[in-house]
This record gives structure tokens, sequence and C-alpha cells, in this order.
């Protein structure tokens, strides 16, 4: 009996190497899911693309194959209720608005053509304000950069600008746009999170911004998604085809915003720190933005009710896409869990410092033209040792974002928590523990990023009433990382990542 009263929701959870799909509970238990990898496309040295229509595909297989899941467990399809979003930030992909077709691939995130365009707009009048405004510095992360790259470079954009037929969207947009049925219905929206990192959008007012929109040369000509709230039971329309045709969209949350909502980091002063393809520490800041003087980003958190909540973040371009790097380059193991046993098998780096800046590297430091760089080899040096550097990597810049946090918010962490494909790592976990020395704790469930955005949609179609509700799932069990290494030694092989960094600087140049 009890089975067909109970209300679920669905959670697409869109990352950079994976999409998933998860059916959450009321109590925040995932009951079926799915998961599909997707082709990562890298047509020259700092490049990185998607095809559009793979990210669709890729989500539309999970839902169906998580739905028969749900149903053999003995439940029914309509019990779900709503469906959140939860996607990689700052990708872009454009299309024609008469036809909905993509007119090229999508430009990820972590991709760094844009260096000559972000180093033309640094000259601009005006440019160091614009973080005042939209809580991100000039580089080749956000949308911004990728836009005008593909508006000099490719030539179909170009006619679509020229015509008035080009749409921008962020990967939540796309989604959106496709699931409802493309140009059909035509739902062109995206949420606060997702907006916030683009560079187009007003931190204060979420809204575009029209002096963003006169810097970068984009107030005509381009049809914007309308930015509307990360958790609206009818602004994201409903899906169209497939296991849930006419479920509501009713959340949506750039993916590290849904993992800070996922660990319930509601209050100003909590944290979460993801570890997927890149790695991405969120600091809850409360109801007004705070400007990093450090090198961190200002970001939406989310915005369920009247007022927006924000945070402070701190970006790493390299995590998992490092031990994917080992992995499918060269060859070092046929699993990403394998890196572990690999790393294990010598007790320290060897002397081996890598600085995993592929796209140049991110917070705190915003160096774009640092690339990959290991230093410290020598004959003595194993596989061993490289796969141990490679994880240490994350782990020394999450330290400088931490000290950098401490400076913007004039507060330090007590505990870090955890979550994301890389945070199944033991080793991983216990050397930042070691770095940061505080504790971190990583949760039993860790699917934050999904459950973020279950919550978004869940909040929505009345599954939860208000935040109060989630608060009292439970959250007990886990797995805490104590720091082991003496502050002398942490400072030491501090000392050396720092020494690193600045030797890595220059090479990109140009290049
Ligand atoms: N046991 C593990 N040890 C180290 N890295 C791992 C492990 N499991 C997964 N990863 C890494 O985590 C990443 C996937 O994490 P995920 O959170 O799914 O990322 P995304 O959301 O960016 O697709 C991959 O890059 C993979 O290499
Ligand atoms: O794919 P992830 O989980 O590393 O997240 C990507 C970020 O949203 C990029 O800003």
């Amino acid at each position: 009996m009890e089975l067909e009263t109970e209300h679920f929701v669905g959670s697409i959870d869109q990352g950079t190497t994976s999409s998933r799909f998860l059916i959450f509970n009321k109590h925040g238990e995932p009951v079926a899911s799915h998961q599909v990898e997707f082709t990562q496309i890298y047509p020259n040295p700092g490049w990185h693309e998607h095809d559009p229509f793979e990210i669709v595909s890729s989500v539309e297989t999970c839902i169906d194959e998580a739905v028969k899941k749900f149903e053999a467990i003995g439940y029914s399809r309509s019990s779900i209720k709503g469906v959140g979003i939860a996607n990689q930030r700052e990708t872009i992909i454009l299309w024609d608005i008469a036809t909905g077709l993509p007119l090229h691939n999508a430009i990820v995130w972590t991709d760094a053509r844009s260096q000559t365009v972000v180093h033309g707009l640094k000259a601009r009048p005006g440019a160091a304000e614009l973080e005042q405004t939209c809580g991100l510095p000039l580089s080749t992360y956000p949308s911004s950069t990728k836009l005008l790259w593909m508006l000099k470079e490719i030539p179909s954009v170009k006619k679509a600008w020229d015509d008035g037929k080009l749409v921008f969207g962020t990967v939540d947009t796309w989604l959106v746009y496709r699931l409802n049925g493309g140009p059909k219905a035509n739902v062109l929206v995206t949420d606060p999170t997702n907006a916030s990192r683009t560079m187009f959008m007003n931190l204060k007012t979420l809204q575009y911004d029209d002096k963003l929109l006169e810097f970068f040369g984009v107030k005509e000509r381009v049809y914007f998604p309308k930015i509307v709230p990360s958790s609206d039971a009818r602004a994201y329309g409903t899906v169209n085809s497939g296991a849930l045709a006419g479920v509501p969209i009713a959340g949506c949350l750039g993916d590290q915003s849904a993992a800070l909502v996922g660990q319930k980091a509601f209050s100003p002063g909590l944290a979460k720190n993801t570890y997927g393809t890149g790695c991405f520490l969120l600091y809850n800041v409360g109801s007004q933005p705070v400007i990093s003087k450090h090198g961190l980003l200002a970001t939406v958190a989310y915005h369920f009710g009247e007022k927006p909540v924000y945070a402070l973040e701190g970006s790493i371009a390299v995590a998992g896409s490092g031990v994917k790097f080992l992995q499918n380059n060269l060859n070092f193991f046929a699993e990403s869990n394998e890196v572990n046993d690999l790393a294990s098998t010598v007790n320290d780096n060897g002397g081996c410092v890598f600085v995993t800046a592929f796209s140049g590297l991110f917070a705190p430091y915003w160096i774009d033209d640092a690339k990959g760089t290991i230093f410290g080899i020598t004959q003595y040096t194993q596989k061993g040792h490289i796969a141990r550097a490679t994880l240490e990597a994350t782990c020394y810049q999450t330290k400088a974002i931490l000290d950098a946090m401490e400076k913007d918010s004039g507060h330090a962490l007590t505990e870090l928590s955890v979550d994301g494909g890389m945070s199944n790592s033991d080793l991983t976990m216990q050397i930042q523990a070691d770095l940061i020395s505080i504790p971190v704790y990583r949760p039993t469930m860790r699917e934050t990023t999904a459950f973020g955005a279950a919550i978004a949609a869940g909040l929505a179609v009345g599954i939860w009433n208000n935040l109060d509700e989630l608060r009292t799932i439970d959250r007990t069990g886990g797995t805490i990382f104590e720091p082991k290494i003496s502050q002398q030694k942490r400072c030491e092989l501090f000392a050396r990542w720092e020494k690193a960094v600045g030797m890595c600087r220059g090479w990109g140049d140009g290049n």
C-alpha cells in the first residue's frame, strides 16, 4: 500500500564526463539510477568539445533505463512528480532559433582556445570593473569568452548572428529546450546559478546587465534564455517524450551549486568540495554576494524563494580529469579506481610535483599561460610517483583555495565536506586532510549533486515544503579522514607546490 502513495522526484546530473539519472524518495535515498559516459572530443591542444546531441541522448537513455529499474522493483512511473537538472556549467551550445539545430559542437568549460580573445578583452576600458558586477574575472573559463571566439571563428555562427537567429545556451538551457521538444515548444530558460557563470548576469539583480552585454558586444542579435528561479514548477516546461513524458521539469542548478544544496549547506559558513572532472569548493556567504580579493569567484548558490543565496567559489580545472589523463593518454591503468593501487605502490611523490594545468590554472592563481608540467623527474621516478603527484595536485589547489577563502571571509573551516567521483579515493582524501590540517568528511550517500537538483525540483512540486524539512534527513555515517602529518611537513610540501606553480608560468604564452 505504502508504495502506491509514495511520491518521488527524478534528477538529471549532466556532468563533464558522464550523465546520470537518479530517482529519490522523500528521505533523500536514491532508489534507482542509471549512468552513461559520453565522448570527450579534444580537436587541438587545450580544446575540449562535446556533441550536443550526445549530451541529450545520454540523458534520455539514463532516464529510460532508470525508470525501467524503478518499475522492476515495484514502483510506478506516475509516482515521479517532477524532474530536476544539475549540469556542467559555463559550457556553451549555440543553435539556430528556427531549426533548433546546433551550429557547432559544445565548447566545454575547460576549453582554453579563447586565450587571445581574453587578452584583447583585458585591454578594453572597464575590464577591471566587470568582476564587481558579475563575480567572475576575465579568463577562458566563463561562457562569454567562448561565445566571442565562436562569433569570430565559426562562419555558421557569424551567419546566424547576422540573420538574427542565434540562440546562446548553457547546458541547462539546451537540455530543457530539447527535453521540451525543441523548436515546437521553444522553451528558452536558465537559472541564476548557471547564468552567473556566463559573465552576462548582474549578481544583485539576477538579470542580464546591459553594461556587461555592451562590454562583450552582444547586447543585440542574440537570443538569451530568460533567467528564472532555480525551483519553479512551470517555467521549465515538461518532458516531451520517453519514459517520463508529461512530467514537469521543476528545478535547475549548476552542478556545483547543486552539490552545495545536496550537502544541505544552507547556512552561511557551510561549505563543500566536489571532486569530479574538476574540483569546486563552494562556501555559503548568505544573502549578499562577496567579491573576492584573493582569487575566488562570487556566484549564486541557489535561488529558491524570494532571496537568492550566494557563495564564494574556488574552481580547480583538473581533478578526476587528471586521473583520466593517466588512464587514457598514458595507459597507466584501465579503470579510474586503479589509480589508488598504483599511487600506493610508493610512499610519497618521490620528489615529483605535477602542476596539472592542462587548461591553465584556475583559482586562486588564474594563470592562463601555464601548461601541465611535472617537476622533479629523475631516474628514480616510477609511475606510482606520477600517479601520486596527480592526486596531490588537486589537494594542493584546495589548500590554496581554503587559505584564500579564510582571508576573504575571515572565517576558517573546521571540517571539509566532500563528494564527487574522485572523493571515492581514500588516499586522495587522506592527502587532502593532511594538507589542510582539518578533518575531511565524506558522506555515505555521495550523489549529492543529483540530490541537490532533486531538492530544487522537489520543493517546487511539493515533495518537500521547505528547507527545514530537509534538515532532518539523516547525514550520519560516512567517513572522516583526520590530518596525520606535522605542521612542518605540511609547510614544506606546500612551499614546493607553490614553487612549482611559480615556475610553470608562461609556457603556453602564444603557443
Ligand atoms: N576511485 C576513484 N579514484 C580516483 N578518481 C576517481 C575514482 N572514481 C572516479 N574517479 C574520477 O572521478 C571523475 C568522475 O567523477 P564525477 O563526479 O562523476 O564527475 P563529473 O560530474 O564531472 O562527470 C572521473 O574523472 C574519474 O576519473
Ligand atoms: O563536471 P564537473 O562535476 O567537474 O563540474 C563542472 C563544473 O560545473 C564546471 O564549472
